[in-house]
């Protein structure tokens, strides 16, 4: 068999002229290791650098070349196949990326570095599996053959060979190495150094009780302040106990030294915690048996049945109001795809927040399931991605990236939540993981189930419409709860009428009341902050002086663990002031409805209530969104508060009331999604209540409680809602009846900018009149292409660059992403010593 001698690579540099394939021969002794997919380093200039096979080819283009050779091969078995390579391919022109950096999205972290990896013997129990798709006992013939006896031989004398080493000493034995470890005979492990040392870690716990402490902390000398801070935040913590020491440290911004002080007084012991490898390892999952499935349940998998036993590439958009068992729906459609010996991958918008689901598939699928977590180390995120590899598992679960999960035969990627704007990575690649899904599935000819009970616009209106070729989702709809209840009743409460009344409170009258019934019966509620577009800033009440970023345009967060203030953007921090910097006035304190002041308020004016507070600051830590949610299943407390994550798929028996504090806060936002943005908040977070036995209620405060979001929201009516939203975005020329390309150019000095931000517009106004593609988009005519701006950004500086954009809006057959993509390029030629940014978002989420 002759094998290829030459490899294109692309090659890890981040210079624009670097993104396209390069010539490479195959070194005779790398010709059976090296496929596409496989990680190469090759001699670029003067360095090595690191690099990704995307093709092979039998000799060299032309006769009489020179090429250089590759150097090393980095990975046994490549970390890429010849599909992913094909998508990210894919992902480059669909996205205005490079190259590279769609191949790096789809690694693990763990496999970028430079770690080595080992190999050792696999464990027998699993070798000795029956192959499913053969049928025969494929591992033991593997250890059978003479040239696999003698590799067991070599790496079970050493115990661990590094990965590399072997594939050197065994040179030929290529096709035998790569077949033991994809049978498990052998296996492939992250570095010893991981293994030994991420086992165990520092964490700190109180070494006397909690009343004893409280009262060390009245005696604390001055000059003690930073371990008093210490002991107080530990105490405060105290259900989270023990705490990673690492955690402390960074949110205190103390010195292990302060801490290692108060273990000295006794107050606290410094303890080392095991950490896990895999985090649901030892954790009894009940097991769940598949349920009978109601009529529109019913429907919906026999549609979707049918597409796996055609083995047909569908896509559906199972538009099912909450509670209706759309999970029900999903594990029995994997149930399906499995039972055809394929794979199926299940995005959820962000893992971490969503315990509950997790324990629903794997209740259903036990092991065979693997968990892509972003809280988990790279160590246990490479140990998932492997068991996914090694075919050892035979669903994947995780947020975005696990788009990207290595099956080789896939039958069914299912979205949950299809319309979190979390499935849009916000860095390059600014990939949508629904395009990325569809797409792939399409190469595989695997079904998609898109999932929610308020869809996007843009997927319910490509379902309606079913104009577009791409992308045109079959609708499934389920209009009835699973358990047979009725969706809550939903009462709109008008702030701005409280005010009149005198009451200042940020709880209503009628919310006050409610909570007080659910006290007194013992029930539960939900109360959600709805915090996009509120920021704890803080603000001078004499002079109005509001602390900002000295390199960004935006004001500062208050952190109050830490008492200082902080950057969203660039990360500056500074300890907040005590008296205001402008006109030394000591009213000066941060402002903002934070959930922290939503708790002391309630504590105010409930005595006793026990409530558990869910947002970014209590849930840093790994499993701690699991142990509150715990807590509150358990009935530990009367009150779930939180954010954002309290609206999401959960699902308790017995909350009777949701209550939301603000609906309106982000519908002022600059964001032509801000009314679909909170009509999908309010009518999931509605969904949480009554979901059981009880009856729910759910009571909204608004100061615009006329607006179309929140009414169609209080009436679940998420048809009337689309329609009213439909109008809007037809008459401002908005996504679904055209797309946007967000070009976003910075420079530090702002009249360069604005000259360069102009050349780009004429440049895009001149490239797209050539080809006839110029036009009005109020003509609903199928081509158009126009260009807004150029304006100042809406976060206008950051990190001391000056930001300004363009806004593309297009329609139709036209390559819009080449064009940007055309335009971009020769601007940054032009400007390159200048140092001129541009930044490319195709199909933009966010418009800051
Ligand atoms: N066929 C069925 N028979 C009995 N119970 C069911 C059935 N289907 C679903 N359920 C139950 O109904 C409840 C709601 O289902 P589920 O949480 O899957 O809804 P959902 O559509 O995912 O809602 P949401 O969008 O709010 O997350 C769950 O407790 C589930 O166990
Ligand atoms: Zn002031
Ligand atoms: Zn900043």
């Amino acid at each position: 068999m002759t094998r290829p001698q030459v490899a294109k690579v692309i090659v890890d540099v981040p210079v624009k002229d670097t993104d396209r394939p390069f010539d490479y021969s195959i070194p005779e002794s790398m010709r059976a290791w090296i496929e596409v997919g496989s990680r190469v380093g090759v001699p670029f200039g003067h360095r090595t650098v690191q690099g990704f096979v995307v093709a092979l080819q039998e000799e060299p283009s032309a006769a009489g070349i020179r090429l250089k050779p590759i150097q090393e091969v980095l990975d046994v078995v490549p970390p890429l196949s010849a599909e992913l390579v094909k998508l990210a391919e894919w992902m480059s022109r669909k996205y205005a990326c490079r190259f590279i950096t769609a191949l790096q999205a789809m690694v693990p972290t763990a496999l970028k570095g430079k770690a080595e990896r080992y190999i050792s013997l696999g464990d027998p129990a699993e070798a000795e599996e029956e192959d499913e798709y053969s049928g025969t006992l494929v591992r033991i013939e593997t250890k059978q053959t003479e040239e696999a006896r003698t590799i067991m031989a070599y790496v079970a004398q050493k115990g661990e060979v590094p990965a590399l080493q072997l594939s050197r000493v065994f040179q030929d034995s290529a096709e035998t190495i790569k077949a033991m470890l994809r049978k498990g005979v052998l296996q492939e492990n992250q570095s010893i150094k991981d293994k030994l040392q991420k086992k165990m870690l520092k964490a700190v716990d109180l070494a006397v009780d909690a009343n004893e402490a409280e009262a060390a902390l009245e005696t604390f000398p001055a000059k003690a302040q930073r371990q008093r801070e210490v002991l107080k935040f530990i105490l405060e913590m105290k259900e989270l106990l023990p705490l990673p020491l690492k955690e402390i440290l960074a949110s205190l911004q103390v010195s292990a030294a302060t801490v290692k002080g108060l273990e000295d007084k006794g107050l606290i012991a410094i303890v080392d915690q095991e950490v896990f490898r895999d985090p649901y390892r030892g954790r009894r999952f009940k097991p769940s048996a598949p349920l009978a499935l109601n009529d529109e349940q019913q429907h919906a998998f026999e549609r979707i049945r049918g597409a796996l036993d055609a083995f047909a590439h569908d896509v559906f958009l199972l538009h099912g109001v909450t509670g209706s068992g759309k999970t029900e729906v999903y594990l029995q459609t994997i149930q399906r795809c499995i039972e055809q010996g394929r794979q199926a991958i299940v995005l959820v918008p962000e893992i971490s927040l969503t315990p509950q689901m997790v324990e629903r598939f794997k209740g259903r699928f036990g092991d065979q399931v693997a968990v892509m977590h972003s809280r988990l180390s790279g160590g246990e995120r490479y140990d998932e991605w492997r068991k996914i590899r090694e075919g050892k598992v035979k669903v994947a679960i995780g947020a975005r990236s696990a788009v990207f999960a290595p099956f080789e035969h896939i039958g069914l990627i299912i979205m949950d939540e299809e319309h979190e704007t979390s499935y849009k990575q916000e860095e390059s690649p600014k990939y949508h993981a629904r395009d990325v899904a569809i797409r792939r599935a399409r190469e595989q000819g695997a079904a998609v189930i898109l999932g929610s009970a308020t869809p996007s616009l843009e997927s319910y209106y490509a379902a309606r419409s079913q104009a577009d070729d791409d992308f045109a989702p079959m609708l499934l709809e389920m209009k009835l709860r699973a358990l047979g209840n009725k969706l809550p009743s939903v009462q709109i409460v008008d702030m701005r009428e409280e005010l009149k009344e005198g009451n200042r409170s940020m709880f209503s009258r009628p919310l006050h009341r409610a909570i007080e019934v659910r006290l007194e019966r013992g029930e539960q509620m939900v109360l959600l902050l709805n915090r996009r577009g509120y920021s704890t800033f803080v603000m001078c009440r004499s002079c109005g002086y509001v602390a900002g970023c000295p390199e960004c345009d935006i004001s500062l967060t208050y952190h109050q663990k830490s008492n200082n203030l902080r950057c969203h953007y660039c990360g500056y921090a500074a300890p907040a002031p005590s008296v205001c910097p402008d006109c030394g006035s000591e009213h000066i304190r941060y402002f903002g409805t934070g959930t922290q002041r939503v708790e002391e308020e309630l504590a105010k004016l409930f005595p006793g209530i026990r409530v558990i507070r869910m947002d970014v600051d209590t849930t840093t830590e790994k499993g701690s969104h699991e142990k509150l949610l715990k807590q509150f299943r358990d009935k530990k407390a009367d009150v779930l508060l939180g954010t954002q994550m309290v609206a999401k798929g959960l699902d308790f028996p017995d909350v009777t009331l949701v209550g939301v504090i603000t609906a309106d806060s982000a519908l002022n936002l600059p964001d032509f999604r801000a009314g679909e943005k909170t009509f999908q908040l309010l009518t999931q977070v509605a969904g949480r209540a009554g979901r059981h036995q009880l009856p729910g209620e759910v009571l909204i405060q608004s100061y615009t409680p006329e607006h179309y979001s929140i009414v169609h929201a209080s009436g679940h009516d998420y048809l009337s809602f689309v329609r009213d939203e439909l109008k809007h975005r037809r008459n401002l020329h908005y996504p679904p009846y055209c797309r946007l390309i967000l070009v976003t150019m910075t420079h530090e000095q702002l009249p360069l900018l604005v000259r360069m931000a102009e050349n780009m517009v004429t440049a895009l106004k001149g490239k797209a009149g050539q080809r006839g593609w110029l036009g009005s988009l109020d003509r609903l005519t199928s081509d158009a292409f126009d260009v807004l701006g150029p304006v100042a950004s809406p976060i206008p500086r950051i990190k001391n660059r000056y930001r300004f954009q363009c806004m593309v809006k297009w329609r139709g057959n036209i390559d819009a992403v080449g064009l940007v993509r055309e335009a971009a390029e020769q601007l940054e030629e032009t400007a390159q010593h200048q140092k001129l940014q541009i930044a490319i978002d195709v199909d933009p989420q966010m418009l800051m």
